[in-house]
């Protein structure tokens, strides 16, 4: 079968980017791992399929699956802005503001007179419902071991799982070594994204994030959202933080506990293809 995508980018975080709306699209696991394969296919870090939502307040529902290993996961910073870009380009809707279903309930990304997308990623979470590592005292760090030391980390739920840790300097944190460790220690039973976050300032952080399912992205939304929001919580940050990632800078803001994060960046298109599947 032949298959008509769009490659897209956020902060260098890319996306293959599926239009579900026009055309009926049912992917296997191979034809999605074939998809993200940066050999064998076109290659991206996540791959984004827009639907029609089966949520009667939704405008859209748009899927995620990981380039890597094809697997769906709930929640996507960086692939909401290129959603948003997309359906607005390519005409499948005039609203700027859209109420987007995901497979973690409903988000609001805005499509900013400026180009840049706000998007309102809905309010984290610590239970353990979420989060099932988290204690029911829901401390805001813990101590965890990996390879030979110990590590404090906050986990958070941006509908997808966080573990974020503070280190000195980004540039040599141990994120190829510990990376792979924390998203499969067995305190996280759904795996998880590990983040690692330099505090600059109040208002700044450095940040990079071994995703699950991709490995080291250029930038990772929900993991900038989830770092932001522990540090507010460590009581280190204010709470409108600038993002320094590998891929570009994000702006977040978190007003606390119960409230929404909001989260300002780019999206980019960079071109269009089709592939045999
Ligand atoms: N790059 C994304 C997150 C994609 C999903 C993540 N790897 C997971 O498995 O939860 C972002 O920008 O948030």
């Amino acid at each position: 079968m032949k298959l008509r995508f769009t490659k897209m980018q956020g902060l260098g975080n890319d996306f293959v980017v599926l239009d579900g709306v026009s055309q009926a699209l049912a992917l296997s696991p191979i034809q999605l791992r074939q998809l993200g394969d940066r050999h064998f296919g076109v290659g991206c870090d996540q791959i984004l399929l827009v639907e029609n939502p089966h949520h009667p307040d939704a405008d859209f529902r748009y899927r995620i699956f990981n380039g890597a290993d094809g697997g769906e996961v709930e929640q996507c910073g960086n692939g909401a802005r290129c959603f948003v870009r997309f359906v607005h380009d390519r005409g499948l809707t005039g609203k700027r503001t859209i109420r987007v279903e995901t497979a973690r309930g409903l988000i609001t990304p805005r499509l900013e007179d400026n180009g840049l997308v706000t998007v309102d990623m809905g309010a984290p979470r610590f239970s353990p419902a979420e989060i099932p590592f988290i204690a029911e005292h829901e401390a805001v760090s813990h101590s965890i071991k990996v390879a030979a030391r110990m590590v404090e980390i906050s986990a958070v739920s941006m509908g997808n799982p966080h573990a974020v840790q503070v280190v000195e300097n980004v540039d040599n944190a141990p994120v190829a070594l510990e990376g792979p460790i924390i998203e499969h220690h067995p305190l996280f039973p759904e795996r998880v994204n590990a983040g690692f976050m330099q505090i600059a300032s109040r208002s700044e952080i450095r940040l990079r994030v071994y995703e699950r399912g991709a490995g080291e992205t250029l930038a990772c939304g929900t993991g900038a959202c989830a770092a932001v929001v522990s540090g507010i919580r460590r009581g280190l940050l204010d709470p409108t933080v600038q993002v320094h990632t590998r891929g570009g800078e994000l702006s977040i803001s978190w007003a606390g506990e119960g409230q929404p994060v909001l989260m300002t960046g780019p999206a980019v298109t960079v071109f269009e293809g089709e592939i045999e599947l």
